[in-house]
């Protein structure tokens, strides 16, 4: 029998149970009992719902309350002094302080960091290690759920990140030492926690070991030989899984660990199919990835089969059929989408849809395709329609791509003679002060939002709340006196899919809820056509808030290529000629923007780093079209108009020359989390343009004192000269509450204050005289665009 396996699935629950959950057990308003009863039937749900497809083994273990690694890191007793931990077993608000500073119970603490899991738009908690850490088994959660697992009946199959990949994700702390040297005794644990699982009856451990699609460093591969050797002996077979990328340089380590099955993923790296195969020992098992687990696109069953019947022949029972990676990273099931166009709805499989196909794909080997003759037949013609379909490929859009010049990229001028026209229609002080586009998002306004996607509020009633916000917005920016002021994004249920709503080429699910981190949850668009703009998204908006102020208003979008990676793309067309479709539909906006007097534009583009592929040898060429793509957007505009970026997610260090490239009048960046030492960069580049190092972190409730601020504008110009630097926090606010914003931008201007004042000089000599606008007078409805009931 071919295997049929799953190596994750989504925990956050169709309806994001586990979200609610959270949420109100962190708000003191149910138990620490209620969440692990929503916990469990969550569990129980999926795994039923896997065996129900046709899975044999069910993954375990990969269920989690907030984060897999800070799982680990329990379960290695990996928690820093400052949480005072000392308990035999680490309690759950232990890990929830770890994971955001606070919990019901226990002292408040500053959290652990958070970074992205390799390419994706997940974010894990970093390991930190200290000089002297030890190691010990610190938590029973993964085989409590093994024993739960198996009172249901289940054949649990544990899912652990291997030891060299949890040493690569993990920071020192305490000094920079080399990591390695922990390996030893963190292998150690390895061996009790494998011993206990062969104690319980387990057959099979999933061992995910990633980095192995890295560059990785000699050092680092020469070390899995050895700690697999340790592995061996009391404990259960072990399925060794690669994903997001080839195995390349890796190949012969990974092919030749003592362990007795390779997870290789063949949907991003369809070539290292032969190399493995030339390779892997003929008594182990090669399971292939060959569902996409970070799309949602249904697979092609036939052509799938094409590719997998041959391999069976050759492999017999050694071959197991797997998606391609976690299915953490894809919505949890199709079911739900029933206001989805139904074309659409038939070439899309979510995670339930998903693990079906690879039992499918199973049943067809071992018996047959005319067992499944109906699923296939069902498969073709999605196949098919997915193909021909007339609203996916557009002729004008090709066209435009096709025949754009080199000129689309450049602005008219540089820099330096932009800035001229840019302080004279703008005499800002100097450090200008502004925020990075979005406002605390109130419960009252996404519950007026969800009520007029439901059809139980009328447009017009929810214009007038957006509207409402938007001047109460604008009100409060005057009065804490900032110079550049934003419209708030209130008309956004985020950044992306809002974009994506009004634009043409992209669908948008009603409930494909992706973990972002801990309870956050993103809904990325499905772009599954060619792109273009029907009418203008955001200058309804822009100018009514502009309306309402002397100051600048600074138009918002967000960038080409963060779009492109926060969504579901097709998989149909290249990656840098989407980036084009969308580049092309935000220039037409940032004209009409201009066009409508909006003289300042910020293009965010937090996911340009996140894109950077896992190779050092695709860089270049990423780097090349995601510029590009980012230049198109930014260059139809005259001088006088002032472009900004914003990224966050920085380590810019890799990629200097691609940042300087973008050519963004401003850029603003995140800096205050690592003490503004990443300005560093920018000045040993010699970073040409204007910089908003952020100020202060808003991932944290805490209110910035004004001296601290000041302390890190002073660092800052070290670095970079006063008059090319700008004031703001690191990231939008769309996550914290009014008070602590209120607090913090007051702060934050009152820092820019006494910085002037000790300066004793203004950015401009010319008298401080604004640019008046007309107020621009709202004839038509904005909203009817964006209802989809
Ligand atoms: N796409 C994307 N990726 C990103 C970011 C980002 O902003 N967007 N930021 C970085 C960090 N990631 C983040 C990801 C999600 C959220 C976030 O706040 N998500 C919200 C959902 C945002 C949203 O789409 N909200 C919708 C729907 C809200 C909702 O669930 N409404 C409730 C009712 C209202 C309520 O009780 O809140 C319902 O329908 O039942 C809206 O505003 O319209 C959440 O999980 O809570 C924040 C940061 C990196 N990646
Ligand atoms: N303009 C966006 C905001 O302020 C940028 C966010 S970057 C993740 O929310
Ligand atoms: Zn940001």
């Amino acid at each position: 029998m071919t295997i049929a396996h799953n190596l994750g699935f989504p925990r956050i629950g169709v309806g994001r149970e586990l979200k609610w959950a959270l949420e109100s057990y962190w708000a003191g308003k149910t138990t620490q009992a209620d969440l692990l009863t929503t916990a469990a039937n969550l569990r129980a749900q999926h795994w039923q719902l896997q065996r129900a497809a046709g899975l044999e083994q069910v993954p375990v273990g990969e269920f989690s309350f907030y984060d897999q690694v800070l799982d680990h890191s329990l379960m290695f007793g990996v928690v820093p002094p400052r949480f005072g931990e000392s308990s035999e077993r680490i309690g759950l608000d232990t890990y929830f302080r770890m994971a955001r500073g606070r919990a019901p119970s226990g002292e408040p603490a500053a959290a652990c960091e958070m970074t992205k899991w390799f390419d994706t738009n997940y974010h894990y908690i970093v390991p930190e290690l200290q000089p002297d850490q030890r190691f010990r088994l610190a938590s029973d959660k993964l085989f409590a759920e093994v024993a739960e697992a198996q009172a249901q009946g289940f054949s649990p199959r544990p899912v652990l990140i291997g030891p060299l990949t949890y040493l690569w994700l993990a920071k020192t702390k305490g000094g920079d030492f080399d990591r390695l040297k922990l390996l030893d005794p963190l292998v150690g644990v390895y061996q009790e926690i494998l011993a206990r699982l062969n104690e319980q009856g387990v057959d099979w451990v999933q061992i995910d070991e990633p980095i192995l699609v890295l560059d990785l460093p000699t050092e680092w591969l020469r070390m899995f030989e050895g700690s697999y050797g340790r592995l061996a002996g009391n404990r259960p077979r072990l399925l060794l899984t690669t994903y997001f990328g080839a195995l390349e340089g890796s190949l012969h380590v990974a092919c030749h660990l003592p362990v007795d099955g390779l997870h290789v993923d063949l949907v991003r790296a369809p070539g290292q199919l032969e190399p493995v195969l030339a390779k892997l020992p003929g008594h182990k098992v090669l399971s292939v990835g060959v569902v996409d687990g970070r799309n949602i696109w249904r697979t092609d069953l036939t052509q799938e089969l094409d590719r997998l019947e041959p391999l069976r022949e050759r492999l017999g029972e050694r071959l197991w059929v797997a998606p391609s990676c976690s299915l953490l990273h894809v919505p949890v099931d199709l079911a739900r989408e029933e206001r989805l166009d139904r074309g659409i709805r038939s070439w899309l499989a979510f995670a339930a849809q998903k693990v079906a196909e690879v039992a499918v794909l199973c049943r067809a080997l071992d018996q047959g395709r005319d067992a499944v003759a109906e699923v296939l037949a069902d498969s073709d013609r999605a196949a098919q329609s997915r193909r021909t379909s007339p609203d996916i490929n557009r002729a004008e859009v090709r066209k435009r791509v096709s025949e754009l010049g080199a000129d689309a990229a450049r602005r008219r001028s540089s820099y330096s003679e932009r800035a001229k026209a840019q302080r004279e229609r703008y005499p800002l002080p100097l450090y200008p002060t502004t925020t990075i586009g979005s406002f605390p998002q109130t419960a009252e306004l996404r519950v007026a939002r969800r009520d007029f996607k439901n059809g139980r509020l009328d447009a017009a009633s929810y214009e007038t709340v957006l509207r409402e916000r938007i001047a109460h917005d604008v009100q409060v920016q005057e009065r804490w006196g900032l110079d550049v002021l934003v419209h708030g994004e209130a008309e956004r249920n985020d950044m992306v899919e809002y974009f994506g709503e009004q634009l043409d080429g992209f669908a948008f699910s009603r409930n494909g809820w992706v973990q972002s981190y801990g309870s956050r949850c993103v809904k990325p668009p499905i772009i599954y056509g060619d792109v273009a703009r029907p009418g203008p998204m955001t200058v309804a908006w822009t100018t009514y808030a502009q309306s309402l102020t002397e100051r600048p208003m600074k138009g918002m979008l967000t960038g080409p290529v963060t779009m492109l990676q926060w969504s579901f793309a097709r998989d149909d067309l290249d990656r840098d000629e989407i980036a084009m479709q969308i580049a092309l539909a935000l220039r037409d906006e940032v004209i009409d923007l201009e066009k409508a007097g909006i003289g300042i534009i910020q293009i965010d583009e937090p996911a340009f780093r996140e894109g950077l592929p896992l190779r050092r040898a695709a860089w270049r060429d990423y780097l090349d079209w995601a510029t590009r793509a980012f230049r198109v957007s930014a260059g139809g505009v005259a001088d006088s108009t002032q472009i900004h970026t914003h990224m966050c997610y920085s380590e810019f260090n890799d990629i200097m020359t691609a940042i300087a490239e973008l050519d963004a009048d401003v850029i603003t960046i995140e800096t205050a989390r690592s003490d503004m030492e990443l300005l560093e960069a920018f000045s040993d580049f010699d970073y040409p343009n204007e910089i908003g190092p952020g100020v202060y972190d808003i991932h944290s409730p805490n209110v910035p004192a004004t001296e601290e601020i000041v302390g890190r504008v002073v660092k800052a110009t070290r670095s970079i000269p006063a008059e090319r630097l700008w004031i703001n926090p690191d990231c939008g606010l769309k996550t914290r509450g009014w008070k602590e914003v209120e607090a913090s931008l007051r702060n934050m201007v009152g820092a820019a204050r006494l910085l002037r004042d000790a300066s004793g000089q203004p950015r401009e000599t010319a008298d401080a005289e604004r640019t008046p606008h007309s107020p621009v007078p709202m004839d038509r409805p904005i909203v009817s665009l964006t209802a989809d009931g």
